[in-house]
């Protein structure tokens, strides 16, 4: 019920698409999404989402989560505060209206990253976003990469890479992503990412010109 009073409250504000980035954990979502948003500065903004995980060592409160309580978190999901909602890895993690309104309301291209259930969700929603799949080479490599960030403990890490297997199942159901992106060396990546969102990056330079 909450998903369709936002819906319409969405499409009522006119915007550039939103972009939703998935893939398993340890892909390279957040670096592409950071790269994007150093170069396009004033083009592109992250939807932060809240999170009951502890903050990582350089992750800021309001910046890359909003860190909160499992009680917190429950509360304002029953509020029905949030877009979508899911337990990734023994943590839940969510998307909250005002997180995407912040950056639609300043006409910015609306970047969220977020997992397989939730790209289930903000697909039954009226977002009109464009979904794209970050992949690692092969899970030999994205465990490599996962082990070599050092943020997570050996059960985290080994949830993770359960999840990923599944992760790579559901992203190649038909439909589910516009445009998969294999990131392995990771400047062509982020040229691919580029090319995928030219259009809209362009609208919106465009546009922020006229005002
Ligand atoms: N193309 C690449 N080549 C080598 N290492 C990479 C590449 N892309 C990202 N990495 C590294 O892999 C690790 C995982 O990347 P990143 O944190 O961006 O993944 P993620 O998909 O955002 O993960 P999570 O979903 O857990 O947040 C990081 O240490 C990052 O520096
Ligand atoms: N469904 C949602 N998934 C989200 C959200 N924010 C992040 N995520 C995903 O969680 C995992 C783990 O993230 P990490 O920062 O702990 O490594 C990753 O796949 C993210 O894409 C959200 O709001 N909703």
């Amino acid at each position: 019920m909450y998903m369709r009073n936002f819906s319409r409250l969405f499409s009522a504000m006119a915007g550039p698409r939103p972009v939703v980035l998935s893939g398993p954990s340890g892909a390279g979502k957040s670096t592409l999404l950071k790269k994007l948003m150093k170069e396009y500065d004033g083009v592109f903004g992250f939807s932060v989402s809240h999170t009951t995980r502890q903050p990582r060592p350089g992750e800021e409160n309001g910046k890359d989560y909003h860190y909160v309580t499992k009680d917190a978190m429950q509360m304002a999901v029953d509020n029905g505060e949030f877009i979508e909602s899911a337990v990734f890895s023994g943590n839940t993690y969510g998307t909250s209206k005002a997180a995407v309104q912040a950056v639609r309301a300043k006409n910015l291209i609306c970047i969220l990253d977020i997992d397989m259930q939730g790209v289930r969700n903000i697909k039954k929603t009226d977002l009109n976003a464009i979904y794209v799949s970050i992949q690692a080479p092969s899970m030999d490599i994205l465990e490599k990469r996962l082990r070599d960030r050092k943020t997570e403990s050996e059960e985290s890490l080994q949830k993770r890479l359960n999840a990923a297997r599944v992760d790579v199942e559901l992203s190649k159901e038909e439909g589910m992503f516009d445009v998969c992106i294999v990131n392995d060396v990771l400047e062509d990546a982020y040229g691919k990412l580029k090319e995928v969102l030219l259009e809209e990056i362009n609208q919106v330079k465009k546009t922020g010109m006229t005002l």
